[in-house]
């Protein structure tokens, strides 16, 4: 999405007295992202984004909101919530916990060029090494028993192949353990529109709300299957060396994490798959709405897979 909750001029208003940031210019809906209502909200002391929660109560989403105000003290391209004269960060609006942040500059990028693999494996190995001094515990909600319990929802409604490439990617999976992989607070979800640049200047990493404790190289995989594809969907090994180098200039991965990237891009795919399949099956109501194609990630699969098959 997407904007699910549409909210009022005179609700905008309010936000803006709060936060004393007026005069108000106007506000209109973001159409990207696909979990939370996003408004650009202009004033004459500039530009923000007013998020509204559809998936977490107040209580749930403090972890996340003081993990970026954290985060905001080591880099710029994070997303601070601002807070209100009464130093507090999160609002009712329209019946949803709602912030308010300064708009980052910049864009999402598509055709990507070796300076912005960098920059991005570059931002990630910072927040890895960053995060790692700060206070969140959440767990994976969309680990390998989130995987296995989606998969038996699901694979009655694919066809008799995806079933069984599913049951035997799991198979797969489930035959190799990773607990004893290095783990962090990990992003989950860096994918090319949740960043931002200016030129090639990194400059908004977004959308910290499936961000949990897991294994880095988990968040390498996510973030390598979405960066290092073309338009058409095929996965470039010579952009996942240069990507993994500039990462590797910060934070090395150790033998152990060598040896699991294939498994990892393999569980990575499944994982988008699979929640891309359930959105699709259980499509939300909105204003504007935005369906990802589950099928990007099936073929994605079938090519790490092919791929390892030839090692
Ligand atoms: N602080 C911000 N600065 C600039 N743009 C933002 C900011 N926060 C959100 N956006 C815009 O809103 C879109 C959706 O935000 P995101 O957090 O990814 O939502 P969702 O959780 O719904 O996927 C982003 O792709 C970006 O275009
Ligand atoms: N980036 C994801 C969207 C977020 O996935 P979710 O399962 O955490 O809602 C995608 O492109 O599928």
């Amino acid at each position: 999405m997407s904007v699910y909750t549409s909210i009022s001029a005179s609700e905008v208003q309010s936000i803006i007295e709060i936060y004393q940031l007026a005069p108000f210019i106007g506000y209109t809906g973001i159409s990207a992202g696909i979990e939370n209502t996003n408004y650009l909200i202009k004033t004459a002391q500039g530009d923000f984004v007013l998020t509204l929660y559809e998936h977490f109560n107040a209580q749930e989403i403090v972890p996340y909101l003081d993990l970026l105000r954290q985060l905001a003290e080591h880099a710029s391209y994070y997303p601070v919530p601002l807070a209100d004269a009464q130093y507090k960060y999160l609002q009712i609006v329209a019946g949803k916990p709602a912030a308010l942040f300064k708009c980052l500059p910049g864009k999402s990028v598509q055709q990507v060029t070796p300076e912005q693999h960098q920059a991005v494996a570059k931002a990630l190995a910072s927040f890895h090494l960053q995060s790692s001094g700060l206070a969140f515990r959440k767990r994976n909600t969309r680990d390998i028993a989130w995987i296995q319990d989606i998969a038996t929802q699901i694979s009655p409604h694919l066809s008799a192949q995806d079933s069984a490439l599913l049951e035997d990617e799991l198979g797969f999976q489930l035959k190799h353990q990773t607990q004893h992989l290095r783990q962090g607070i990990i992003h989950a979800d860096l994918f090319k529109d949740n960043v931002l640049f200016t030129g090639l200047r990194l400059t908004g990493m977004l959308d910290f709300y499936v961000a949990c404790y897991d294994c880095y190289l988990l968040d390498i995989a996510i973030t390598l299957n979405d960066w290092c594809i073309d338009q058409h969907g095929q996965y470039s090994h010579a952009q996942q060396a240069v990507f993994l180098a500039a990462y590797q200039q910060l934070r090395e991965l150790d033998q152990q994490e060598q040896k699991y990237l294939p498994v990892f891009l393999r569980r990575a795919c499944i994982r988008f798959w699979l929640s891309r399949l359930e959105h699709q099956l259980n499509p939300k109501a909105g204003e504007m709405t935005q369906e990802k194609d589950p099928e990007r990630f099936k073929n994605l699969l079938l090519q790490h897979r092919h791929f390892d098959s030839l090692q």
